[in-house]
């Protein structure tokens, strides 16, 4: 089904571009006849696709040469609410750019008798802000662009998360007041890249990966060896003094210097070790992303002694959170599964280690 719809359009798309480019010089609309039917019947489509074809004929009525499509159409031609422009500006994020910036010298990416670079589909004019404007057929698979039109249910954002509440007044959320929607219907293109940025700005401030040390102090067996603390620790910098012989048996130090995003010494609490590590993970979850937490390091270097008291502190923030008024109905399930891997097997700790 996929692989028939995908060539059915591709054999259209072929037919838009040779219309082009008979009719360079004078609207697409002059160009009556079949091929003009199978262009119109391609933007049709495409604009189906995203459930927009209402879109469609209006537009070949105008007379508007349908080289400037892209264009009017990311200036919101036609379309009614907000949510519409949301989904034509999804759709045209859809063209092919072949890997090309705008500013780059334009290399058609196929080529039919009598048509130039410069006509139709594949004309800097066609193209306008997107690049080379070839239509990515792969970008038109249903399932793909059945994903367009997920609008996703309004979420009021978490007080916690610096920065946050400022991104989603721009989103176009359900629950944009009039005022907003007006601003919106104006000029859709501009909350939309403003909203990208400041995504892309908020997800670049939350670190994804947070590494901490934690270095355990001597335990008795070391204490009774005099055996001598080669860990020094400094702000979130560690330095390991590893000794060594030259060869002339000479003992020396070699330092070894490494940063993270922090360093506990060893007179820091678990209390402390929660605090840097899971707690700023809790709201954050409460965005509906994917956290974990886990420790590595070698046998008897504290990872049993550090993880153990974390989840249960976690699961008190985590219900302290699910009972706050702005969580409260937004449907939340929490559930919890607690396993051991041991020895190349897995027992659930919560079913008799079954
Ligand atoms: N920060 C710490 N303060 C005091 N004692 C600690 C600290 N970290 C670890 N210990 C002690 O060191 C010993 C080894 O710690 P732990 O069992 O947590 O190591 P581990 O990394 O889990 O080892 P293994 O990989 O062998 O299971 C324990 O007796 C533990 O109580």
């Amino acid at each position: 089904m996929g692989g028939q719809m995908q060539q059915s359009n591709a054999a259209a798309a072929t037919a838009l571009y040779d219309h082009a480019g008979g009719g360079a010089s004078g609207p697409m609309h002059n160009n009556a006849g079949p091929t003009s039917d199978a262009g119109d019947a391609v933007m049709a489509r495409w604009l189906q696709s995203a459930g927009l074809q209402h879109l469609a004929s209006p537009l070949a009525s105008t007379g508007i040469d349908q080289r400037l499509l892209p264009n009017l159409l990311m200036q919101g031609y036609g379309a009614q609410s907000a949510e519409e422009k949301q989904r034509l500006f999804k759709l045209m994020r859809n063209l092919n750019f072949n890997g090309e910036s705008a500013s780059e010298p334009f290399t058609p990416t196929a080529q039919t008798s009598g048509v130039t670079a410069s006509d139709g589909f594949y004309s800097q004019e066609f193209r306008g802000d997107f690049g080379a404007g070839l239509l990515d057929l792969h970008a038109m698979d249903d399932t793909e662009l059945l994903s367009e039109h997920v609008i996703s249910e309004p979420f009021e954002p978490s007080p916690f998360m610096p920065g946050v509440s400022k991104g989603f007044e721009n989103d176009f959320s359900l629950t944009t007041s009039r005022q907003q929607k007006e601003h919106l219907d104006a000029d859709v293109s501009a909350p939309v890249l403003t909203n990208e940025k400041e995504n892309n700005a908020r997800e670049s401030n939350v670190a994804k990966i947070k590494v901490v040390v934690r270095k355990r102090p001597l335990n008795k067996k070391e204490l009774s060896r005099k055996e001598d603390d080669i860990v020094s620790v400094s702000g979130n910098g560690l330095t390991v003094h590893e000794p060594k012989l030259k060869v002339d048996l000479t003992a020396y130090v070699e330092k070894h210097e490494f940063c993270f995003d922090a360093v506990l010494d060893q007179h820091v609490s678990n209390d402390e070790v929660y605090r840097v590590t899971v707690e700023p993970i809790i709201p954050i979850i409460f965005q509906r992303t994917k956290a974990t937490c886990f420790a590595y390091g070698q046998t008897g270097s504290g990872k049993t002694y550090t993880m153990q008291p974390l989840p249960l502190r976690a699961a008190e923030d985590l219900v302290r959170y699910l009972h706050q008024p702005v969580y409260r109905n937004q449907r939340f399930k929490l559930w919890l599964s607690y396993f051991e891997i041991y020895g190349g097997k897995l027992f659930d700790l919560l079913s008799d280690r079954k």
